[in-house]
């Protein structure tokens, strides 16, 4: 029988406000989440449990502690996991959570029920199950759909630096930004654009200060006539919206000759239902 196999959507923040903080520590946020049509790729078959990973950032990932086999364990079931890693680790995009969500979406569709509490895994992990848009609050756990977006251009750029998210949120100074503007609906790039202009990235600067190539990022994708660019998440993935996926096209090839990872991709519609 051929494996099942789930798409990990890269996740981006396309924008992300820092509203308080909770006695435990963690950060209560406003984010407009949507994801990308590319992503890592996880293939599930019957088994006892384990993983094997293969893909450009395969290295150094943890096969032990992996992000895969805890979202399996938390379901209580056994799978062979084979993970192509194709986004960078630690970057702002989903990363562990996207493959977390991905392992269990596919144990769904294997027959085993999604644990009630998947954001024990990861903050993100309850938005990357839905991978569709969506605004998400709380610290990750509250989650409302969106409708779908139109399929705009989009560049990844990560400048090959891992930047640890509590890094992040522990240098982050202001904590009390109020929440996001209502969402209205997005029909096109103008829109979309029109609405981000009143929000922020409240991580970008404390990100910034830690990764300073992320400045250069960010110009280097403006330099590309991006529409709009802002960081993702923690960072350091940096995101450039265009009017055409030739822009995006060309802006990526552009920004690989820094030696960053960049790729061009478009924001995808949310999945059907299964
Ligand atoms: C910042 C965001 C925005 O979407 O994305 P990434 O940059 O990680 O992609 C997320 O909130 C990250 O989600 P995720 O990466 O799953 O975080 P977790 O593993 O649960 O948490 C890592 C650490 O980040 C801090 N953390 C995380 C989420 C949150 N709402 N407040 C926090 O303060 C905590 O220090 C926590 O120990
Ligand atoms: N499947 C996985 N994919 C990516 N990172 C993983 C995975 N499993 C465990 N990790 C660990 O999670 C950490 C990335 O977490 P984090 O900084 O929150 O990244 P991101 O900002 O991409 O969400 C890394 O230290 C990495 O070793």
């Amino acid at each position: 029988m051929p494996p099942l196999v789930e798409l990990a959507r890269a996740k981006l923040n396309l924008a992300l406000h820092v509203t308080g903080r909770r006695p435990d520590g963690y950060h209560l946020l406003d984010s407009l989440v949507v994801f990308a049509s590319i992503g890592d790729v996880i293939a599930l078959s019957p088994g006892p449990l384990s993983l094997r990973i293969d893909g450009p950032f395969a290295a150094g990932l943890p096969t032990d502690d992996n992000l895969c086999l805890r979202a399996a364990r938390l379901a209580g079931a056994g799978a062979d996991l084979v993970l192509t890693k194709n986004l960078p680790v630690a970057s702002g995009i989903g990363g562990g959570s996207a493959d977390a969500a991905a392992v269990l979406r596919g144990l769904a569709r294997m027959g085993h029920a999604v644990p009630e509490n998947p954001e024990r895994l990861g903050a993100d992990v309850p938005v990357c199950l839905g991978s569709g848009p969506a605004r998400m609050q709380g610290v990750g756990e509250i989650v409302t759909p969106l409708p779908a977006l139109p399929a705009i251009a989009v560049v990844l750029v990560n400048p090959g630096i891992a930047l640890s998210t509590p890094r992040v949120f522990a240098a982050t100074e202001r904590r009390d930004h109020p929440g996001l503007p209502d969402i209205p609906r997005l029909a096109g790039l103008g829109d979309l654009i029109g609405w981000l202009a009143e929000t922020r990235n409240d991580l970008e600067p404390a990100a910034l200060s830690i990764a300073p190539v992320i400045g250069r990022v960010l110009d280097g994708l403006r330099a590309t006539n991006a529409a709009f660019a802002r960081m993702s998440g923690s960072g350091a993935t940096c995101f450039g919206l265009y009017e055409t996926p030739e822009q995006a096209r060309i802006a990526a090839a552009a920004l690989k000759q820094h030696g960053w990872w960049a790729v061009a991709t478009e924001l995808a519609p949310p999945p059907a239902p299964r």
